[in-house]
């Protein structure tokens, strides 16, 4: 060593493990703000475990973590990656930062100190930019894919009126962008709120509510959404008429927790009345498979039971982990991740360090500077195998990046929040696949008919039901042509009599009661057309509503009464009963028609 650099003694190994190299990489996750994320930390440790006892991966290390909190909170998240830059030990990577809102500005900063980082916590798109995060690597999916999770939902329903809630962080609000167009290009109206993170949901003005919505999108963290719910309760915001869609990745039993502001003040009971039978998506992470094992030999179900033991024996003596968890049956649902992510930055490193042992150039021993920005060819190495990472993760899938560094996974698993008259509970009622062909496969109960589901029926959206009614194209031709033909044929059948009406036979016949026959046959084919004609204007629509009944009466006793009338008639020529007049009584019977 010097004064100003570190050298890792990578050649010859060192196998006695005595004489281990401690080597180190920098942790940042959340204590407290917005989104706590400390829960991670047993995974982080689980993996630790697994990397310092398996003599094949960086042997002659032992790997440690330095952890900082990012408080999820830009300014303490920088501040706490210069803590880390600035301590003794070099750091190798990063894992972090705890949230999306952290992990933006330490991503676009520790690039600069040659420090690879892989976030396992955080998921906002905006990370999805190799350009602007040249060493970023994400075990999460991009955020933006749970707006097709949003989407499915509003549309499987025919929801056509949606107010979105939205906290100004690139977290939410680039999802929502997406959401928005996609919900523009269906015709689904949709009215937006924003507001910043430091006012709250206080700082929204003009009310939260809007007097004709009843579908609410809240995409905020979740300390927001229980200030949300609380508003919510108390303006009697809930399920059977309004209905909420948040996101499923907030933590369990999420709405027990402390308000964001102190003009919110609800108890969990309170804020579950408005929160019951909501709808939430989130990206599928979860271990989808508790039975097969992980690339360390790991099953899901082996992971909890290590989980809940490290939070019971306080993996880090200086924090009280058990104060963050206080739940030990549910592991923090990200902690898998961060299990996940210390793997793959291991592996990383024990393949650069191969490399550079195979080196000769490297001279055995420069490897890493403790003036960081030298280490460039460290880095571009770790870069490298990092990108190239393939391994069987715990969540039953591959671990692997895309070119932006981030990971694929292309289904949405959708929850509800469902009540069972004591108590909420959240059911996984659909899953979505965000394919190209955007194929979805409900479950059973995601059915307007399951009573479970929705035992008062689906929310409406507020929008007045049209029940437009119509006849295929084909019919509508078909019955367009044949009235036609018949009114042509009454028209021919009036010149007919008219221009023959002095002929013998057709003055026999009444010429002027045919032509109220042809008449009666013009109005009754006329009818026919009137029902056909296709509308969407509600006042055209009520109009013809109101003439067809008309028509039909008109043109039926027309052509009938007449035709009666013409019986009588005869029946009178040839009969002469003793009337005063045969003329008289037809037209006191035809007046009856
Ligand atoms: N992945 C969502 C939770 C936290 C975050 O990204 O900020």
């Amino acid at each position: 060593n010097t004064e100003d650099q570190v050298y890792l003694q990578v050649y010859p190994p060192v196998n006695d493990t005595d004489d281990l190299t401690d080597i180190y990489f920098a942790l940042m996750l959340s204590f407290g703000g917005d989104y706590v994320s400390i829960g991670a930390l047993p995974g982080v440790q689980i993996a630790l475990d697994y990397i310092n006892s398996e003599p094949s991966i960086l042997p002659g290390y032992s790997l440690h973590y330095t952890l900082t909190d990012s408080q999820c909170n830009r300014s303490m998240a920088l501040e706490s990656l210069f803590k880390q830059l600035s301590s003794e030990h070099v750091k190798l990577g990063l894992v972090g930062s705890g949230c999306s809102v952290a992990t933006e500005p330490t991503a676009e900063i520790s690039q600069f100190f040659n420090i690879p980082q892989v976030s396992c916590v955080s998921s906002s798109s905006e990370l999805k930019n190799r350009n602007r995060f040249r060493y970023y690597f994400q075990l999460l999916a991009a955020e933006s894919q749970i707006a097709q999770g949003f989407f499915k939902i509003i549309t499987h329903y025919g929801w056509k009126r949606i107010s979105l809630i939205i906290q100004n962080e690139n977290l939410f609000t680039v999802t929502m962008d997406v959401l928005k167009e996609q919900l523009a290009e269906s015709g689904v109206d949709f009215t937006e709120k924003l507001f910043n993170t430091e006012d709250g949901i206080d700082g929204l003005s003009g009310g939260i509510f809007e007097p004709d919505t009843r579908i609410y999108v809240v995409a905020m963290y979740a300390s927001h959404a229980r200030d949300f719910l609380c508003k919510a309760y108390y303006e009697g915001i809930g399920y059977p008429k309004y209905l909420l869609i948040t996101y499923g990745w907030y933590g369990s039993e999420w709405w027990t927790g402390k308000a964001s502001s102190k003009n919110f003040n609800c108890t969990p009971e309170q804020r579950s009345q408005a929160l019951a039978y909501s709808l939430a998506p989130r990206v599928q992470e979860a271990f989808t498979n508790l039975t097969a094992p992980d690339v360390s030999g790991t099953t899901a179900a082996m992971y909890i039971e290590h989980y809940r033991e490290a939070v019971l024996m306080e993996v880090n003596e200086e924090i009280n982990l058990r104060s963050y968890i206080p739940d030990r049956s549910d592991p923090f649902y990200y902690a898998q991740h961060c299990h996940e992510a210390t793997l793959t930055l291991a592996f990383a490193l024990n393949k650069t360090i191969n490399d550079l042992k195979n080196n000769e150039e490297q001279n055995t021993t420069v490897v890493v500077s403790k003036n960081l920005v030298e280490n460039t060819v460290f880095v571009e190495k770790m870069v490298k195998y990092l990108q190239n990472t393939s391994f069987d993760g715990l969540s039953g899938k591959t671990v692997r990046f895309d070119e932006d560094g981030i990971r694929q996974i292309n289904v949405l698993d959708v929850y509800q929040y469902q009540w069972n008259n004591t108590k909420i509970f959240r059911a996984n009622v659909a899953v979505v696949h965000v394919d190209e062909s955007l194929v979805i496969h409900y479950h059973q109960p995601f059915s307007r008919d399951s009573p479970g589901m929705w035992p008062d029926g689906v929310p409406n959206d507020g929008v007045p039901i049209e029940d437009v009614v119509t006849v295929s194209v084909g019919l509508t031709v078909v019955y367009v042509v044949f009235a036609a033909a018949g009114l042509a044929f009454a028209v021919v059948c009036i010149f007919f009599t008219l221009i023959f009406r002095n002929r013998k036979l057709i003055r026999l016949s009444s010429p002027n009661l045919n032509y109220l026959i042809g008449l009666g046959a013009i109005v009754l084919y006329l009818n026919i057309i009137t029902l056909v004609i296709p509308t969407t204007n509600t006042h055209f629509a009520a109009v013809l509503c109101n003439i067809n009944p008309w028509l039909t009466s008109l043109g039926y006793s027309l052509c009938y009464g007449t035709i009666l009338a013409k019986t009588i008639r005869i029946w009178f020529i040839f009969n002469k009963p003793p009337v005063p007049s045969v003329t008289k009584s037809v037209c006191c019977l035809f007046g009856t028609f």
